[in-house]
Order: structure tokens, then C-alpha cells, then sequence
């Protein structure tokens, strides 16, 4: 499978949420789509499912367009954070309805899960709790066995050891049957090992596109004296500044190149607290 994204803008009335996204991923791969509240991932998502169309640009998969492409939706699940199923429906209906729109349905798979999260078919959407949807919804995620499967916020609602088990889950489920899932989340500490390659959206761009591997040698916290930082880092892209006690912290973009300089302190930065400095960086920029 291979999405590619070219020249993608979309508006919506007054706001430009995607601004001419470029990227290509390939799976089978586990993808950490992370950005921002805001920075513009569900419409992306909203759009690699075909439910809106791109304002500019477009999105393929295996070279053709998404947008009007009935059979290619076919084989993309798209468990939006959203969920929306049919309040009036039971969950085996649910779970039906599914199989019928997925031509790769795993009605054992499906079954076997309900036992694990332990939710009854007999039930009704309308009487189930946060976290049941999210459990629904990461069953028919799992079940759908579509070459693209989307994980947007799956688990609101779910307690650790429910969300432990839907890790499990997409390990098993990719060492098993190999697919390009693509995870959306804000809880960047648990997942992050999960993740092959990363995308982060930034205030509707692209920021950029990572394997893990590249992610601890090409962005690099740099300490010191402010003197000392800006002259090691000078000519790299600096995403966020911070001076605490006479100490200058920036996080930088190295590219694979090597750091050098004196009194200075190399440090790795975490998904999470990457994704914290830009949430910094987007609010000081509001304030002002
Ligand atoms: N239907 C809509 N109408 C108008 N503006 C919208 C609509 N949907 C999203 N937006 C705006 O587009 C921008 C991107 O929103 P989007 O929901 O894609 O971000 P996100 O990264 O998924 O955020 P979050 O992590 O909070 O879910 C935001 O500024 C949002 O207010």
C-alpha cells in the first residue's frame, strides 16, 4: 500500500486547516500521526477516507485518486475518534454492517475480541459507555483487516489495561497480518515505540516525516550557556527556545549531521516532549 499526498490543501470558510501537505508512506508500517490540537490531523485522515474532498491537491493510494473511489474505500477502516455508529443498532448489528462494507471481514477475529473486551452483541450502541464505543471501534478496526487501517483517538474512555491490550493487539495483528496502520494520539509516551515512522503535523503543514531510527539522531535538545547554544547550532533549524537560569535548551533539527562545540549538553528528545515544545511554541505565537 502507498499514500501519496500531493500539493493538499484544505479550507474550511474561514480557516486554512492543511496547507500544501507533500509525502508518500509505504506499508506495511506502523505510523505515528501525531501533531498539535488543531494541527490539522483528523482532516487529513478525514480526507485519506474520502469523506471530504481536498480543497487543492490529492490523495492516492496505489496511484488512484481516494476521493469517489468506492472500491479503494473498501480498504480503508477509518475508526475516526468520532466513532459515530448507529445509536439504535446493537453491536452485532454493528459488527454486521461492517462485514457487509469490508470485503476482508474477520468474523472470528471479531468475535474473539468482543470476549476480550468483554462486551455483550445484545447491546445497544445508545447504552454503552465511552469507553465500550472506543472498544467497538477498535474491533472493527481490527476485524476489517483493510490494507489501511486508522486509529484516530481509539481508546477515550479506556483504562490502561484496555488500552495495553489494544497495543498487544496491533503488535500481534502486525506480526500476523501485515498493514499500514496509521495511529493518531496524544498519548505519545505509551505509544511511541509502537511507531516505525513518524509524520507530525504542525499548524496544518507537514513538519516532517521520520523513521523511528532517524527520529534520536535528527532532532537533538542542545544545552548551555545562550552564547555557547546559538554558536553550535548556528545554520540548523531551531524549533523551540527556552532559557531557564542563565540556560539556553533549543531543540534542533540536525539532519544526521553531528553537533559540535564547547560546554555544550546533547540530549534526546522524547515524541511527547517534542510535540510539548510545539504546543508552546503555537500558544506563545497566539498570545502575542
Ligand atoms: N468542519 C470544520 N469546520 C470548520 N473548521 C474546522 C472543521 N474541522 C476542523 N476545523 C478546523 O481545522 C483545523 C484543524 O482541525 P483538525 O480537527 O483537523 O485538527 P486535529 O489535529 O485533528 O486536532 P485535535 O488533535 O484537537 O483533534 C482546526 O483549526 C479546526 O478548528
Amino acid at each position: 500500500m502507498i499514500i501519496e499526498a500531493k500539493n493538499v490543501s484544505k479550507s474550511y470558510k474561514h480557516r486554512e486547516a492543511l496547507k500544501n501537505i507533500n509525502f508518500s508512506i509505504e506499508g506495511p508500517k506502523i505510523i505515528g500521526f501525531l501533531g498539535h490540537n488543531g494541527a490539522g490531523k483528523t482532516t487529513f485522515l478525514n480526507l485519506l477516507s474520502g469523506l471530504i474532498a481536498t480543497s487543492n491537491g490529492s490523495i492516492s493510494v496505489n496511484g488512484e485518486n481516494v476521493f469517489n473511489a468506492p472500491a479503494i474505500l473498501r480498504d480503508i477502516c477509518f475508526v475516526a475518534e468520532s466513532r459515530n455508529f448507529q445509536e439504535e443498532m446493537t453491536i452485532a448489528q454493528t459488527l454486521k454492517a461492517n462485514s457487509f462494507f469490508y470485503p476482508k471481514w474477520d468474523a472470528n477475529l471479531a468475535m474473539e475480541l468482543l470476549e476480550v473486551f468483554a462486551l455483550n452483541p445484545k447491546e445497544k450502541v445508545r447504552s454503552l459507555s465511552k469507553g465500550m464505543v472506543s472498544a467497538l471501534g477498535i474491533i472493527t478496526g481490527f476485524a476489517s483487516n483493510a490494507g489501511i487501517t486508522i486509529f484516530d483517538e481509539p481508546y477515550i474512555g479506556l483504562d490502561v489495561a484496555a488500552r495495553n491490550t489494544f497495543y498487544d493487539l496491533l503488535i500481534e495483528q502486525q506480526t500476523d497480518n501485515p498493514r499500514l496502520f496509521i495511529l493518531s494520539t496524544h498519548l505519545i509516551d505509551e505509544a511511541s515505540e509502537l511507531f516505525e515512522e513518524i509524520l507530525i503535523l504542525h499548524e496544518g503543514q507537514l513538519l516532517f516525516q521520520k523513521t523511528a531510527e532517524e527520529w534520536h539522531e535528527h532532532i537533538v535538545a542542545v544545552k548551555g550557556s545562550p552564547s555557547d547554544v546559538e554558536q553550535a547550532i548556528s545554520g540548523l533549524k531551531s524549533i523551540y527556545k527556552h532559557t531557564f537560569m542563565q540556560e539556553l535548551t533549543a531543540i534542533v533539527f540536525t539532519d544526521g549531521q553531528s553537533i559540535e562545540g564547547q560546554n555544550i549538553m546533547l540530549e534526546r528528545v522524547s515524541l511527547q516532549d517534542m510535540l510539548v515544545y510545539l504546543s508552546k511554541q503555537q500558544k506563545a505565537r497566539t498570545i502575542k
